[in-house]
């Protein structure tokens, strides 16, 4: 780039940095009248307004860019090459509990080194690098030599599932033999969900779900007395904790009416389980592998008794490959199932389902839409000079479609790749309802039917 055009790309991105952060501050002021004000409805505290949402991503993206034209190109390469050390970092801490060890000490004082060593068994002068990496990142503050106290970002990591689960052993391992498959003559070529770098980094051909259960079936659990089965499951609830109460807000579901709605691939349910809470007309049956439903119903029975004892949910064994069982139900939801899967078991999994519709069910697939760089016609483009999937602000998408990529040869999906998966499967995109959250819900109808 030469110096003249990044000279004006820096000015761009300054003014569409300052109006963004200009919403931004209007935003939390407002935010902030609402809490003293008790007589205004108080919206959901984690979903930002339409305005805070599409300010936050102008600015990221702004600020990734601006990283970008203003670091040395060599030396951001380099800290690129050098990012997983930070993720292994995070790993190291959110494994050692180190934000649950500092929530208990004086938020002001913190705690010295050696006392986070004795509560967690790492070395000192070892774990102290740990968490001065971190501590740039502003996840964690050193106080004073050697003394550390938890930020408002790894106070989230206190009692975080999730985060546990992000940073699980067969993500980590998995991803490290990503360029051995890639660059395997025949892997390359392969889109089995049993040819992936999982396999490559665990000696198996089981797919990670019949690994999870191999593993965890009669397995000694961790010392923290989770199995792998148990940290993937809680882990998936913890994570839609982040994405749904946007889910709840962005669909219209209390426009529905009674519905039944047949969770696939449900997991524990944990998508349901916030929706039953919300909209007291929608009833729920839970689907997935049997070890897994035995947890479902712990789940609930501890988080929304009520629910079981209406008679508002059901737990019932199902493999999503063979005919669906509960013929001309309302609605068919698939929460991060698709992208579990390359296009073939996709399109079965989808017509399973089509066969199941009657002419007015939908299937809403709750995953991820890719917005690529180029942008797309059926989403939101971002302002110049920013990259039109506002480049930064999308930048956790694009990892997570590795993350498929690595565990199963799935993907997250562009609107056409999304299309393409209905149309071959005798359905058609309705349309693609954006949140604000990383998910989207894209609603499939049968495409016989004239709407
Ligand atoms: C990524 S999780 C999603 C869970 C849940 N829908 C959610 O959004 O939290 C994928 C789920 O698919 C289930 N699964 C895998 N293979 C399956 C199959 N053949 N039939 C039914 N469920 C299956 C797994 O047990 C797991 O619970």
């Amino acid at each position: 780039m030469s110096s003249r055009s990044k000279t004006d790309q820096l000015r761009s991105l300054l003014r569409l940095l300052n109006d963004a952060a200009n919403t931004i501050l209007t935003e939390w002021e407002a935010e902030e009248q609402i809490i003293l004000d008790s007589s205004q409805p108080v919206t959901h505290p984690s979903v930002p307004t339409a305005e805070l949402f599409e300010a936050r991503r102008i600015f990221l993206g702004a600020c990734g860019m601006c990283i970008d034209i203003v670091q040395d190109p060599l030396i951001r390469l380099t800290e690129v090459v050098f990012s997983h050390l930070t993720a292994a970092a995070l790993r190291v801490a959110a494994e050692a509990r180190i934000a649950d060890i500092l929530a208990k000490a004086d938020p002001n004082e913190g705690l010295s080194i050696k006392e986070i060593t004795r509560q967690c068994g790492i070395q000192d002068w070892k774990l102290v690098r740990v968490l001065r990496c971190l501590c740039g990142l502003n996840i964690f503050a050193e106080t004073r030599n050697e003394c550390f106290i938890n930020t408002p970002t790894s106070h989230q990591l206190v009692g975080n599932e999730q985060l546990r689960f992000n940073s699980s052993m067969e993500m980590s391992a998995a991803s490290a033999k990503l360029s051995a498959v890639l660059f395997d003559p025949i892997k390359t070529k392969s889109t089995s969900p049993r040819e992936t770098a999982f396999q490559e980094a665990f000696a198996t051909t089981m797919t990670l779900w019949e690994y999870l259960e191999h593993v965890s079936k009669g397995s000694s659990a961790s010392s923290l007395g989770q199995t792998p089965l148990d940290i993937w499951t809680t882990g998936m609830t913890a994570g839609a904790q982040v994405e749904l109460p946007t889910l709840c807000m962005d669909y219209p579901w209390g426009d529905l009416g009674p519905c039944l709605v047949i969770d696939v691939g449900g997991g524990v349910g944990g998508k349901s389980l916030e929706l039953a809470k919300h909209y007291p007309n929608l009833r729920f049956i839970i689907q997935d592998r049997e070890d897994v439903l035995v947890q479902a119903h712990a789940v609930w029975h501890r988080d929304y008794p009520a629910a079981l004892a209406a008679g508002r949910v059901a737990f019932m064994p199902h493999d999503f490959f063979t005919k669906q069982t509960v013929i001309g139900a309302d609605i068919y939801l698939l929460g991060n199932i698709l992208h579990d899967w390359p296009d073939d078991e996709c399109v079965t999994i989808l017509k399973n389902l089509r066969q199941a519709m009657k002419l007015d069910s939908r299937i809403l697939v709750i995953d991820q839409v890719v917005h690529t760089t180029v942008g797309s016609p059926s989403m939101k483009t971002a302002p110049p000079p920013l990259l039109p999937n506002y480049g930064y602000a999308s930048h956790y998408a694009a990892t997570r479609t590795l993350s498929m990529l690595t565990l199963f040869n799935g993907t997250e999906r562009t609107p056409e790749e999304l299309e393409a998966l209905a149309a071959q499967s005798g359905l058609k995109v309705m349309k693609i309802w954006e949140c604000r959250s990383m998910a989207y819900i894209t609603e499939l109808r049968r495409a016989d039917v004239v709407m």
